[in-house]
Order: structure tokens, then sequence, then C-alpha cells
């Protein structure tokens, strides 16, 4: 920026010695000029910086893995499959349709070939005509009512099948999210997965009914009209359909670029509203350092992004179009042309003429139709790839496997043998080396230490979130990997963690999510327990009271009882509190520390504090420090160590 302003002065003062000789209003409008450009370079140049620096926190937005999203037709099959009935009902009505289509023409030319020869004729009786019309007319009005009756038919069962297909869609991804390994959301933003539960579904489904029902259709339509140019002039039909495999070809060219450019497209619209689904989501930061132009600026950098390559796929797909339609017209056009001098030569009748026309025509709508689909193909193509992509990921710690310990001959002896960790988004950052550590069965043990030394990533071990590297944590000596994981995150291991996240429902629903079958009275007795009773009671709406999103309608403290109300309810055997009161102030924190004692007693409980108070009646502590547990013992044993960490850490106040 320096240089940039030094710059400017020094072509002002070169400026000022060239004008010397000149006039001084040529001379102020030189400067007025320099000092305009000196002025737009700096705002461009600072617009410039301030973007680059805005796109680096999209960079970690931005999804990595685009290229793997297309899908094959196996599993296209696969999705299909279950709807099959469906599927099939859908094609034969679609192709039904195409038949009549293709007759359509058929009998229209004939009437026009019967209307021709009443011109012509001299018999006036109008009765006579009309009986020798009714047939053929009758024949064509059941053919409209047929093809209408099939257009609805196809569109319902097609509309069924895409609606099945989605659901099954968006089931099974949210299904595998839901069982994908903690290390997937932590290199994954929410906006990009609901974009792929959403968006992308939707597009594939409607590219999906548009390729099935008028893909299919126009696929036949074609073949069957260019059967029918045959049968009515065989030295036309050459003409016509000679440009066709070079539609083809070149069809086939431009698609594989396209389909490059749909996937990179839909990528960025994905980044695009990844960006704004972190803004809103974060809405209360963004107000507290007035960040609203440099959001908007942000997303609609993205957002420009997406515009440009969704326009450069429209351009493309628009060309296509446009090249197709250009030699569609000219078919039309050459038959015209073709079939006069036929007809003049005596070769062809107008009748057929006609029919040879409206086949054409056809031909012509079907084939410019195409490549409508076809540029649909492409988005709904890559789009169901991108949904698919993450339902391809086995994630590392399965669901199914592993054994339960029975609930008689469960202790809570929980042990870290020589674990070594690093988590999976940072592997170069070794968390523990060779960390050991006892939470004996039915004692509470506290972790201390600097922050970010891992107390808390070793509460993410314990509920297998992540697995160690090396080394293993046991429950009752059996290693966590040969138990089952479900049964040990939902029957025994009770969590309360730092910044407790409800969710956008009433309290009671909240408290209820600890145990879902949990009746009225229990919920309202955890309640009690936790001090929850006492602020909910003062609300009008009382425990019906919806808390809003990620709970901010409540107070750190007031999440922070609900979440200790929800562990209540659990009743677990193990009870992990990571800095489970750190959001309460003193009053409340002597209550629900009170109401803890009371969960706490007989059971394993692990507690991570800051507070002195909290530590000190702890049976066992750890002080975690350098990647391992560097002190244990008592609060008064610590205390009486020499050149104790822990001592130090309280007098630092590092332990409050
Ligand atoms: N999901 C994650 N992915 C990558 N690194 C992580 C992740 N979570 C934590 N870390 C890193 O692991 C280290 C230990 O973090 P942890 O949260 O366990 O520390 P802590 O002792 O609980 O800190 P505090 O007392 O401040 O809560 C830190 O360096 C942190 O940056």
């Amino acid at each position: 920026m320096r240089s940039v302003i030094n710059s400017a002065k020094n072509s002002y003062s070169t400026l000022r010695w060239v004008s010397q000789p000149m006039k001084q209003a040529h001379v102020l409008k030189t400067l007025r000029i320099c000092g305009f450009s000196t002025g737009f370079t700096i705002a461009t140049i600072r617009r410039l910086n301030c973007s680059a620096k805005l796109s680096k926190r999209v960079e970690h937005i931005r999804s990595k893995d685009d290229d793997e999203g297309s899908m094959s037709f196996r599993e296209l099959w696969r999705l299909i499959k279950p709807f099959f009935g469906w599927f099939l009902a859908a094609v034969v009505c679609a192709i039904l349709s195409a038949v009549i289509n293709i007759r359509i023409p058929l009998c229209l030319g004939d009437l026009v070939n019967i209307i021709v020869d009443v011109i012509k004729s001299d018999n006036k009786q109008l009765s006579d005509h009309f009986d020798h019309l009714k047939p053929h007319a009758i024949q064509l009005l059941s053919m409209y009512i047929i093809q209408s009756a099939l257009t609805f038919a196809y569109i319902s069962f097609l509309t069924i099948l895409g609606e099945r297909m989605a659901m099954k869609m968006r089931s099974e991804l949210f299904n595998k999210l839901l069982y994908l390994d903690m290390a997937f959301f932590d290199s994954h933003k929410t906006g990009e997965l609901s974009a792929r539960l959403n968006s992308d579904v939707q597009e594939f489904k409607s590219s999906f009914k548009m390729c099935v029902s008028q893909g299919l259709r126009t696929i036949a339509q074609t073949l069957g009209c260019i059967g029918s140019l045959f049968y009515l002039s065989p030295t036309m039909t050459l003409y016509t359909i000679a440009v066709v495999p070079g539609i083809i070809l070149v069809g086939s060219l431009i698609g594989s670029g396209l389909r490059v450019l749909s996937r990179r497209a839909q990528a960025q619209s994905a980044t695009a509203s990844a960006v704004s689904d972190e803004a809103l989501t974060n809405m209360r930061t963004i107000r507290a350092f007035a960040m609203e132009k440099l959001e908007s600026r942000l997303f609609d950098e993205e957002l420009d992004k997406a515009r440009s390559m969704q326009e450069q796929l429209g351009l493309g797909i628009g060309l296509f179009q446009g090249a197709t339609n250009l030699f569609l017209n000219g078919i039309v056009l050459s038959v015209l042309y073709g079939g006069t001098n036929l007809i003049a030569q005596g070769e062809m009748s107008p009748g057929a003429l006609m029919s040879f026309l409206v086949s054409a025509q056809t031909i012509q709508r079907s084939l410019s139709q195409l490549s409508i689909i076809f540029g649909s193909a492409i988005k709904g193509w890559t789009a169901g790839g991108r949904v698919l992509q993450f339902s391809r990921i086995t994630p590392v710690i399965d669901y199914e496997s592993g054994v339960c310990i029975p609930y008689h001959s469960l202790w809570g002896d929980v042990k870290f043998e020589d674990v070594t960790f690093s988590y999976p988004t940072r592997p170069g950052h070794v968390v523990f080396d060779n960390l050991n550590l006892t939470i004996p069965a039915g004692q509470v043990v506290a972790l201390c230490g600097p922050s970010g030394e891992g107390k808390s990533t070793i509460t993410h071990l314990l509920e297998r979130f992540y697995e160690p590297k090396s080394g293993r944590v046991t429950l009752d000596g059996k290693d966590l990997k040969n138990l089952n994981v479900e049964w040990l995150r939902g029957q025994v291991i009770g969590l309360i963690s730092q910044e407790p996240v409800l969710f956008a429902t009433s309290v009671e629903e909240n408290i209820r999510y600890g145990r879902p079958d949990a009746t009225n009275e229990e919920v309202r007795a955890a309640a009690k327990a936790a001090h929850v009773d006492e602020f909910v009671s003062r609300f009008p709406a009382g425990y019906s009271t919806i808390v809003g999103e990620r709970g901010a309608q409540l107070s750190g403290g007031q999440k922070q009882r609900i979440a200790i109300a929800r562990a209540i309810l659990k009743n677990p055997p193990i009870l992990v509190l990571d800095e489970a009161t750190s959001a309460l102030d003193s009053q409340s924190e002597k209550l629900v520390q009170e109401a803890l004692n009371n969960v706490m007693k007989g059971r394993t409980v692990l507690v991570i504090a800051h507070r002195l108070s909290t530590i000190r009646s702890a049976q066992l502590i750890y002080v975690i420090k350098d990647k391992k547990a560097v002190e244990s013992g008592t609060h008064e044993q610590l205390m009486a160590k020499k050149g104790s960490i822990y001592r130090k850490l309280v007098e630092a106040h590092n332990v409050e």
C-alpha cells in the first residue's frame, strides 16, 4: 500500500515539474485525473486485498473432493430397483404414448387425402362426405383420447417413482451422515451437506423424471417417425436423417465438456450456500463484530462465481440447442421443398406430404426436446453423483459390531493405556503421546491442565468419537473397539459438554432427549434435580417453552441446566462433565453442583473443570500437559508435592 502511495506522490511531483510551462487550468485538470486514478487504484488494491483475505476463509468451506461426484449406471439401477414396477409402468405408458404420436400423422394424412378427394369430387351430397370421413375422424379422436390418458398415466407414475427415489436418496444419505465418523464432520460444513440433501436431490429428481418421460417418449417417437418417413418416401427420409449421426457425435463431445462444467457449477453453488449457512448460524458473532457488509460481500463473491459457472453452463447448453434447432428447421424446409417437387412430378400425394411434414416436424420437435433433455440429464447425473458420493464412504467406527457388557456386571472402570492420538484433520499435531491414566469405577476423577492440552480430547476418546492411533482405551478391561458403540454412547456414558446445544423444540422435549421413553413425571423430577424447574416455572408456557435454534432463547446457565437434566434422566453408569458448570454463576453453580453430587454418587465420573471448588472434591486428579498425564493424586497430595505443576496452576489461578 505504501509503495502505491509513494508512486502516486512521485507521479504528482513529476507532473508538477512537467506542468511548469503549462496553463494553470491544464495543470489542475491533470492533477485531478491523477488524484482520481491514484484513489481508484488504492481503493481497488484495498478491495482486492480484502477479497483475497475473505476468499481464504471460504477455502476451508470449499469441498475438495468434487471430482469424485459421479454416478454409475449400477448405482442408478440400485435406486430404481425397489420401484421397478412404477418405472416399468411409466416406461410402457411413455412408449405407448409415443407410438400413438407416430400413428397420428399417418391418420392425419389419410384424413387430408379424403378431404382432397372430397374437394375434387363432383358429388355435392354432404352426408356422403361425412360418412366417408367419419371412420377416420373417429379413429383420430380415439387416438387423441388414448394419448392423453397415457400421458396422464406416465406422468403420474413418474411422479410417484421420482418422489420415492428422492425420498430413498435423502433418507439413505441422512442415515449415512448420522453414522459417519466425527472426522468427516470436522472437514465438511453443514451448508454443503444440506445442499446435497436438498438441492442436489431435487435436481436429480427433476432431471430423472424429465429423462424418463420425455427422453423415452422422444426417442421412441423419433425412431417411429423415421420408420413412417421410410414408409412414405425412402429417398426423402435418407436426406432427412443424414444429419442425425452428426448431431449425436457433436452432442456427445459437447456433453462431456458440459458435464465437467455442471459438476463445478454445482460444487460452487454448494460452497455459496455453505457460506450463507455459516453466516446465518453465526448471526450473533456477525452482529457483535459489525461484519454484515463483509459477510454480504463474501457471499456475493461466491454467488457470483456460481452465477458465472451456471451461466457458462447455460450458454453451452443453449448453444447446443440453438445449433440443433437450426439443423432441424432446415430439415422441415427441405422436406417442403423436396415434397412439392415430388407432388409436381406426381410421385407423392398431398396427404403423404402432409404426413411426411407432420412426421418430420415430430422428429424435429423430438430432437430439439432431446437436446433440452440432454442438458438436464447432465445436471441430474452430476447432482445424483454428488448425493451418492457420501453414501459410498465406509465409517471407521462400526455401529453394528461389538459386544455389550451386561448391566449387572458393568463396573465402570476406565483405563487409557499408552494412547497416542492425533485428530484425523490434523495428523501432524500429536495431542497425546503414550497417555496413561485410570478412572477407577465409582470414583470422581478430575482432569486439569492448561488450555488446549487435550482434556476434552480424553472425553472424545472415551465416547469413541475418534480412535487412538495406537494404544487402547478400556472399559472394565475390555477394549472399547470390541464394545458396541451404540450401547456405549446410548447407555453407558452421559456427557454434559462445555457448550450444550439444544434442539429448537420445547424445554420438556429437550430434557426427554436423554431418554425418549421417560414419563412426564420422570422428566419433571430430572428438571427439579438440575434446578431447571426454578426458571421454567417463571416462563408463561412453562415446560412447553420453545428454546429457539440451538437454545438461543435461553441463557448459557439455563441451557447448561437443561443439559444436566437430560443427563440425569439418562441415568448413565459413567458421567462425563466437560466444564458442565462453567456457564453458571456461583449461586446457580452451587445449586447445580448439589444436584450433580446426588447424581454422581456410586458412578464413575470424569470431570473437567477449572474451578478449584469442583476439582478439589475429586478423589483423584490428573494434570494433563505435554501430551501426557504428568501428575496424579488428591488435591492435598498434589499441593504437598515439591515442584508440583498442579500447585503452580492453582497459584497462577489457572485453577481458580
Ligand atoms: N476436532 C478437532 N480437530 C482437530 N484438532 C482439534 C479438534 N479438537 C481439538 N483439537 C486440538 O486438539 C488439542 C486439544 O484440544 P482440547 O479441546 O482437547 O483441549 P482442552 O485441554 O480441553 O482445552 P480447553 O481447556 O481450552 O477446553 C488442541 O490443540 C486443539 O486445537
